[in-house]
């Protein structure tokens, strides 16, 4: 994939200062961001996060899914460890956009799962690409990761496009009665490594009571 670098500029958050990087891709107009803390081109492995864009979780602190926390996770993840890159990778509901995101939320409300809402309106489960993160992190100098992720797919099509993924660190956070169903869904059809949480049909209980 070929994207261009546009600009550098600081970014303070309450984590820290980060520089922040843009990026096009030239055949989309895709507008991408890498934040990076740290001495991160000397060759030695890079805390990395590749997050795909959640509006609903990242800016709008919806509890139905954990892109929020981990969001904040990496960056104090980074920070405390004084060296790090985070891309922010433009692909809003794994790849299938805003809108289309919240009609799945919606047949999400009437009791499909997240994958099923995807199938039901004629999308694949997860339709992100990770072609983007090689150049980006080509450009910031960064040789190998150690990324932060629970998703084997990202660890797999990194490494595909050629990021020398050395480490997978596991970012596990969030939980919470709105995002439970969503996270065991991820561990058990997108095979994400993450602990599930029993559930125990007790709605039959007291039937002989
Ligand atoms: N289609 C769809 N997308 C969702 C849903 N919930 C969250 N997302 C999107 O899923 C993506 C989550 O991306 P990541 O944070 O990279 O998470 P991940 O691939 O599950 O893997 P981790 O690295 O383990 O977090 C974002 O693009 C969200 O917008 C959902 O119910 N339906
Ligand atoms: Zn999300």
């Amino acid at each position: 994939m070929s994207i261009k670098y546009i600009a550098s500029s600081k970014l303070p958050t309450p984590f820290g200062i980060f520089t922040m990087h843009g990026f096009e891709e030239e055949s989309t107009g895709k507008e991408h961001v890498a934040l990076s803390m740290g001495d991160i081109d000397s060759g030695e492995p890079v805390l990395a996060r590749a997050h795909s864009e959640c509006l609903t979780g990242d800016a709008l602190f919806s509890m139905r899914c954990d892109c929020g926390y981990q969001l904040e996770e990496a960056l104090s993840s980074i920070a405390k460890n004084g060296r790090g890159v985070l891309l922010y990778l433009r692909q809003e509901g794994r790849g299938i956009g805003l809108l289309n995101k919240i009609k799945a939320y919606n047949l999400q409300d009437q009791g499909a799962d997240t994958v099923e809402a995807n199938e039901r309106l004629g999308f694949g489960a997860d339709m992100r690409q990770y072609d983007m993160c090689q150049p980006m992190l080509e450009h910031l100098g960064v040789k190998a990761i150690r990324l932060m992720t629970n998703n084997p797919r990202k660890v797999k099509a990194l490494s595909e496009a050629g990021v020398d993924v050395v480490e997978r660190v596991s970012i596990e956070v969030g939980r919470n009665p709105h995002n439970d169903g969503y996270l065991n869904t991820k561990a058990a059809k997108l095979g994400h490594y993450l602990k599930t949480t029993a559930k125990v049909d007790i709605s039959h209980q007291d039937d002989d009571a």
